[in-house]
């Protein structure tokens, strides 16, 4: 199975942790974005919306680490635990990945991006988003060792890969104690945590 990718993102770090947590072995293909090679021709082909991560599993392209993390549950996950058939329990992991992509990584995205990208000054109104962004989450986990029902699921793996970049950006967690309380309990324990901090080593070189 292809998987292009950069090693400092965190929607390719989430799905190398799901591709560990159901023992499915990617071919790497690193994207040079800097580059432009996500940009050619070939790659366009697989995904025109020229983002990684991107996965290639015989003639199937996939893109959206998210949907990426589904499929490779559902298509290799020996049960269901990761990504449950039960309706409610799905819909609230399902919550937990609209909430990740649409608030707790956009919002990092519009407070930092700007400013590691384009140079650009710091928005202390996106710094606020982004705080209440974590602030959400820390309301979700209270008295939760998980993100979404009572075992580890694709949201854990997903936010883990969101809250692992906010600590590379130097985000003081002490005034979210659930939050730092989850994350010290999974950062070392999640399926292919290795790679998440390897990872981050990468991403690090843009503060
Ligand atoms: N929502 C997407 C975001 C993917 C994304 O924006 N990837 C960035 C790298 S982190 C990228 O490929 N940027 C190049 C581009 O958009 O042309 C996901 O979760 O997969």
């Amino acid at each position: 199975m292809d998987f292009y990718y950069v090693p400092g993102s965190a929607p390719c770090r989430a799905v190398q942790m799901t591709a560990k947590a159901v023992n499915v072995d990617l071919n790497l293909k690193l994207t040079n974005l800097q580059a432009g090679e996500h940009l050619k021709p070939e790659f366009v082909k697989l995904n025109p919306q020229h983002t990684v991560p991107t996965l290639v599993d015989g003639g199937f392209s996939l893109w959206e680490s998210r949907a990426i993390q589904i499929y490779l549950v559902e298509k290799y996950g020996k049960n269901d635990s990761l990504y449950p058939q039960d309706p409610q329990k799905r819909a609230v992991v399902n919550q937990r990945l609209y909430f990740d992509m649409g608030t707790l990584y956009q919002r990092f995205a519009d407070y930092w991006y700007p400013q590691i990208f384009a140079k650009a000054p710091a928005n202390p109104d996106n710094l606020k988003k982004m705080e209440e962004g974590v602030e959400f989450l820390n309301t979700f986990l209270e008295g939760k060792s998980f993100v979404a029902g009572d075992n580890l699921t694709v949201a854990d793996l997903s936010i883990l890969a969101t809250i692992s970049s906010y600590e590379v950006a130097g985000f003081e967690f002490s005034k979210f104690p659930n939050v730092q309380k989850w994350y010290d309990n999974i950062k070392d324990t999640a399926p292919g945590h290795e790679i998440n901090k390897a990872g981050c080593e990468a991403f690090k070189r843009f503060f």
